[in-house]
């Protein structure tokens, strides 16, 4: 079988059925015709890359449009999805073909991103994508309270999920600009994620809604749910406040649910506030790992979308294979409220790998941290303390669903 045998093409909405047979094979998990009418809500089809081999659908990759909150901004960033490979094709370098065609795509539509989660991080670095946003998953033992519970001049107060959309809308627009990686949520998305086919609960209860009001405009929402296992256990799906003591309320409740043990968030920041709170944050059993990957699909209109806290004036040079006309030397100019950069023949400061770069891209992993690793080189002594400041942020990038 040569690489000839395969044809690579876009989707149409018809494919839909043959991709999710496909998938669910992939990943072996098996959902309810709600959950599949959900993810075929969201489909975008002319974004599938789609390989086929005689009649039968081999492999698949889609992206979602949307935006992604970025140090001091948003930008357009393929949100890749839906990837996976048939089994008895794989090795073949399908995946790579699809991952060349999707970069393609993003760039025709101006995304100068494209990002994801992966289901293994081997998969993706080869690619150029780099880790930009960790996670903690914590597993709170009971025994976890505040540390002390401030008086609260506002309120605490369930919602039916049917009627929530407007008002957590509009909390998270509000918390959005400052966390980056998180991702705009239009009308379809909204729908998906307050939607809770029985398949998505784990065995656990419907999704409930909390919300936070303090004279009477609400200021922070939780959506949880609770496994009646023994012991049972409060499982937080998403807690989102403009406000810290809308913050603390909203976790002091979900610390204290009677009939529970424990209480499990598999979506904590690495700076997550609720570490600061706490008397014993051992034992939130806090455990790292991965959550957004990021590739630059276009480096300078990447470098010039994001903002930089304190001014940065740099040549960093970077190779890429895939998309050579990312290779070179580009002279980065930015500052708190734009950036520029453009390609230049001036020696480079830096020298970064690919996927440093997209790792450092939302502020999350530090320059310094990277150069210790060797994936960013110094080559103009003194320049590498300065621009890994210029990198950060002040809030670590999270994600707050998987897409
Ligand atoms: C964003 C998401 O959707 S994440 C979900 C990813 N999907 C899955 O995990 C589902 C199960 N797995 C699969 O369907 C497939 O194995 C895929 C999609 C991961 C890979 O597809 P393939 O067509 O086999 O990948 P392809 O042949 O293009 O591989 C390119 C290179 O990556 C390597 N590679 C690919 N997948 C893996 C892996 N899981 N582990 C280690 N190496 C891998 C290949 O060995 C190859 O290396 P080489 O260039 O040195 O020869």
């Amino acid at each position: 079988m040569t690489s000839d045998d395969y044809e690579l093409r876009a989707g149409t909405p018809e494919d839909f059925d043959q991709i999710n047979d496909l998938l669910t094979i992939a990943f072996a998990e098996e959902f309810d015709d709600d959950a599949v009418e959900l993810e075929r809500s969201v489909f975008e089809p002319e974004r599938a890359a789609l390989v086929v081999h005689g009649d039968a659908l081999v492999g698949v990759s889609a992206s979602y449009t949307r935006n992604l909150t970025v140090p001091g901004g948003t930008v357009p960033s393929a949100h890749v999805t839906m990837v996976g490979v048939e089994a008895t094709h794989r090795r073949r370098g399908l995946l790579t073909r699809m991952m060349g065609r999707l970069f393609d795509d993003a760039r025709r539509l101006g995304e100068p991103v494209a990002h994801l989660w992966a289901s293994e991080g081997k998969i993706y670095q080869r690619y150029g994508y780099g880790l930009a946003a960790p996670r903690l998953t914590f597993d709170a033992d009971r025994e976890v309270q505040l540390r002390e519970v401030p008086a609260d001049p506002g309120r605490l107060r369930p919602m039916a999920l049917a009627d929530a959309e407007a008002d957590l809308r509009k909390v998270y627009e509000q918390a959005q600009p400052d966390r980056p990686g998180w991702s705009s949520r239009d009308d379809r998305w909204w729908h998906r994620i307050l939607a809770d086919p029985k398949s998505w609960r784990g065995g656990a209860t419907a999704l409930r809604v909390l919300v936070h009001e303090t004279a009477g405009v609400i200021d922070g929402y939780a959506l949880w749910r609770v496994r009646g296992d023994e012991p049972g256990a409060v499982i937080v799906r998403e807690v989102v406040a403009t406000d810290p003591v809308a913050y603390r309320a909203l976790w002091h409740f979900l610390l204290n649910v009677d009939l529970t043990r424990r209480a499990r968030f598999r979506f904590a920041a690495t700076d997550e506030p609720l570490i600061y709170l706490v008397n014993e944050p051992n034992m939130l059993n806090a455990k790292l790992g991965e959550a957004l990957w990021v590739r630059l699909v276009d480096v300078p209109a990447a470098l010039a979308a994001r903002r930089y806290p304190v001014p940065v004036d740099v040549v960093l040079r970077t190779e890429d294979p895939m998309l050579p006309d990312n290779s070179g030397s580009w002279h980065l100019v930015g500052g708190p409220d734009r950036a520029s950069c453009t390609r230049t023949d001036r020696p480079a400061d830096l020298d970064c790998d690919l996927g440093a770069l997209g790792a450092a891209y939302l502020g999350g992993a530090s320059l310094g941290t990277l150069a210790a690793s060797g994936r960013v080189r110094e080559l103009t002594p003194g320049t590498l303390s300065g621009v890994d400041a210029a990198f950060r942020w002040h809030r670590a990038p999270a994600a707050t669903e998987i897409f």
